[in-house]
């Protein structure tokens, strides 16, 4: 199969998204989730980093496209350096999206906003040591602390599922504790504030750009399902738009049904991601 017929959209709609991104790639924006789309996945979060392909095309393919943007569930600055993009020559103008758009990383002045911190994170924290060890927490179960959240990571544990249900329920109750929610991952709980998703984010990125001409959003996991939603909407409204999904590559981890059967496209993995947009940036490229 060529890489034409390989990335070919299977919906109509995708298909006019991918054909308006190509006819006017000045004004489309490509949208893309870090862990599992951008990064492959790990066993330990600290060591997740960009593919290194997938950089390489990125930094082809974002002078010839109107915007690239990360929108992330980690803090925007950790996205940031994990997948190398200040050092990366032709990213200068990228946009990290990070905690699901709670903070904004530009590559333009490597300046972060972010809103006020969350209430209730704080107490959160304290109270997660004694709840874990309550509800029998598998060993190897590891909280990752994000400043405005917290991750509860299951993947290292001996039984990555068990160890996840095990905790749904007590981490729910601490979360409504304090105000916060449960956003649900690949092996992981994160008790977040409420009040932002990535489908928020990337429309409030999309209405910074009332002339964008398509969108592409690429993502992995449960929390890429608004910003999918967010693409759905758009495009009701009249803006192409292109779903792709990274499927899971890693062993015995199924990928995400719902993403899967809502994507236009599907990829295997990071590697398969650059590959797409090692073929954007080429068709692009051969076209101007
Ligand atoms: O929105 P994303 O960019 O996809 O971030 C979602 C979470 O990704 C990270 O966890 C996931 O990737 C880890 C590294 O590969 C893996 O070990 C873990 O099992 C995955 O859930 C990250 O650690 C979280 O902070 C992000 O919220």
């Amino acid at each position: 199969m060529g890489r034409t017929e390989q990335f070919a959209p299977s919906t109509p709609v995708g298909r006019a998204g991918l054909a308006a991104l190509l006819a006017a790639p000045s004004e489309a924006v490509i949208a893309l989730d870090f862990d599992g789309t951008l990064a492959p996945i790990v066993p330990d979060p600290e060591q997740a980093r960009a593919h290194p392909d997938a950089v390489a095309a990125l930094s082809r393919l974002a002078p010839l496209v109107g915007a690239v943007v990360v929108v992330t569930g980690r803090p925007a600055e950790v996205a940031a350096r994990y997948g190398g993009f200040p050092a990366a020559p032709g990213l200068g103008h990228l946009t990290v999206l990070g905690h699901y758009g709670a903070e904004r990383w530009e590559a333009e002045t490597a300046e972060l906003t972010a809103a006020e911190p969350p209430p209730g994170v704080a107490a959160a924290r304290a109270e997660l040591p004694g709840v874990l060890e309550r509800s029998g927490a598998h060993p190897g179960t590891w909280v990752e602390d994000k400043g405005r959240a917290l991750g509860v990571h299951t993947r290292r544990t001996g039984a990555p599922e068990a160890a996840l249900e095990l905790l749904r329920e007590p981490l729910a109750h601490l979360a409504a504790d304090h105000g916060l929610i449960v956003e649900p991952g690949r092996y992981v709980l994160e008790l977040r504030p409420p009040g932002v998703d990535k489908g928020a984010a990337l429309t409030a990125f999309l209405a910074e750009r009332p002339r964008a001409g398509a969108v592409l959003y690429a993502g992995d996991d449960l929390g890429d399902l608004p910003a999918y939603a967010a693409v759905e909407k758009r495009r009701a409204d009249g803006l192409p738009g292109l779903l792709v999904c990274s499927s899971g590559t890693v062993a015995g981890e199924a990928q995400v049904r719902e993403l899967a059967e809502q994507a236009d496209l599907s990829v295997p993995g990071p590697a398969g991601l650059a590959e797409l947009l090692t073929e954007l940036a080429d068709r692009i490229e051969s076209a101007g």
